[in-house]
């Protein structure tokens, strides 16, 4: 293995294998760190973690046990991938990590670059962008765990820093290789050993990555990984042959936990014609919804590619959440999530679509999923995997907010086939 990363949650760990593996490199997702060796022949690999909003001390430690697993593989350089909207608190978790694995790694720097123009987030005078809106403009600042209410990644990130952070700024980036790499350079020199590096194009992102290539650290969105791949060709290091995948046949579900917009919108198109199965959370926290009624369903609707979805819009996720506590019905739901996969799996379903970070977590632990293969992109950022649990199971985990209104119906059709 050559390169190594650290995601701190599972549909971000899928979107950076995908944009590895569509960088030409023989690509897998780890869930968790590894025990053993890797597969032969893995030239990237990418370890899911769901720390993005756990407590500081415990993510630094799951981030630190998966980068010396990668760095045992004999990795040489390591991506720390948060997300692209920089979610995060105050307290962490991303600085505190960050700082955390310059340390393991032994390095004085490491740029800072959630940027991923596919899906609309740039980073301009260290300023976060969510299409045409600041970030603390982009509904961000609602979110329940990490509400993002500062758009200057630069201040927001020194709030969770022991060192102070460093900046170079667009007009640095275009410059020129030899331009960028010494104004991070300078940053380094200055005890800056974190550097906020602007990028709003792809082009950015590709002049950076070759300005990383001897970095230990690289930490970003899965947009700066887009040149990274190059760094290893250009030295001859890559195989070049693509990890061959198994063919994945069966019937297929769709579970979605995710209430982003984008996410209500995708079931109510897939539902237009499919058969769903919609989840109130006050019905499960009562017991009138259970595991069993659940199943029960989905086996009267086997070979129609059928969706159960607990995705509500804000207002019913408030009162739920009012009545029942955020925490109470995320774990509820989750687990009840969770525990269908792995039914419905038991049952026979080979193709399995879920939407949000968090479920997708939830339902890859119940599966108990060790690894992933990395196959071709649903959508930016979402690729179709596939692992082997009983014959080849083929999988699509959606981040919240990705993917166009029909990505249901693509993911179903991309995972495998009937
Ligand atoms: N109807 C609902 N009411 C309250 N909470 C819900 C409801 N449906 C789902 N949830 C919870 O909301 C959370 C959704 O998080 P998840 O990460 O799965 O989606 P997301 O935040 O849209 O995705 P991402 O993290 O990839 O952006 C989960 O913890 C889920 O259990
Ligand atoms: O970077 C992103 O936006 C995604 O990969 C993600 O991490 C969402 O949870």
């Amino acid at each position: 293995m050559l390169l190594g990363a650290v995601a701190d949650d599972f549909t971000g760990a899928s979107d950076l294998a995908n944009t590895l593996a569509r960088g030409g490199m023989a690509t897998m997702q780890f869930v968790g760190a590894g025990t053993g060796a890797a597969p032969a022949g893995c030239e990237a690999g990418v370890v899911a973690l769901k720390t993005r909003s756990i407590a500081p001390a415990e993510a630094v430690r799951q981030s630190l046990d998966a980068a010396r697993w990668l760095l045992a593989q004999g990795c040489e350089q390591i991506i720390f991938k948060y997300c692209s909207t920089f979610d995060s608190t105050p307290e962490g978790n991303i600085g505190p990590v960050a700082e955390a694995l310059l340390d393991l790694l032994g390095t004085g720097v490491a740029v800072v670059c959630p940027v991923f123009p596919a899906a609309g987030r740039r980073l301009f005078m260290g300023h976060l962008f969510v299409g045409d809106r600041l970030l603390s403009e982009s509904g961000m600042e609602k979110h329940p765990l990490t509400p993002m209410t500062d758009p200057d990644i630069r201040r927001w990130l020194r709030r969770q820093t022991r060192g102070e952070v460093g900046h170079v700024p667009l007009d640095t980036v275009r410059a020129g290789g030899a331009a960028l790499a010494a104004a991070i350079d300078a940053e380094a020199a200055a005890a800056r050993r974190l550097v906020v590096t602007d990028a709003v194009a792809d082009q950015d992102l590709l002049a950076i990555g070759a300005a990383v290539a001897g970095h230990r650290l690289v930490t970003g969105g899965s947009g700066i990984a887009l040149g990274l791949p190059q760094n290893f060709r250009a030295k001859g290091r890559l195989s070049g042959e693509p990890m061959t995948l198994p063919a994945v046949h069966g019937p297929a579900i769709v579970l979605c936990g995710s209430c982003s917009s984008a996410s209500q919108a995708q079931v109510a198109a897939y539902r237009a014609d499919r058969p769903g199965l919609a989840v109130d959370p006050a019905e499960l926290m009562d017991g009138r919804m259970t595991l069993g009624r659940a199943v029960e369903w989905v086996r009267s609707h086997a070979g129609e590619a059928p969706i159960v979805y607990s995705t509500a819009a804000p207002d019913a996720v408030r009162e739920a959440q009012k009545q029942f506590g955020r925490e109470a019905v995320a774990a509820a739901i989750e687990t009840f999530f969770g525990d269908l996969a792995r039914t419905v799996a038991e049952d026979g379903m080979k193709r399995i679509v879920v939407g949000g970070g968090e479920t997708s977590g939830a339902v890859v632990e119940a599966l108990g999923l060790r690894s992933l293969q990395i196959g071709s992109e649903i959508a930016p950022g979402v690729p179709a995997l596939v692992t082997e649990r009983g014959g080849p199971l083929g999988l699509a985990l959606k981040s919240g907010n990705f993917g166009g209104a029909d990505f249901f119906a693509k993911a179903v059709g991309q995972v495998g086939t009937a």
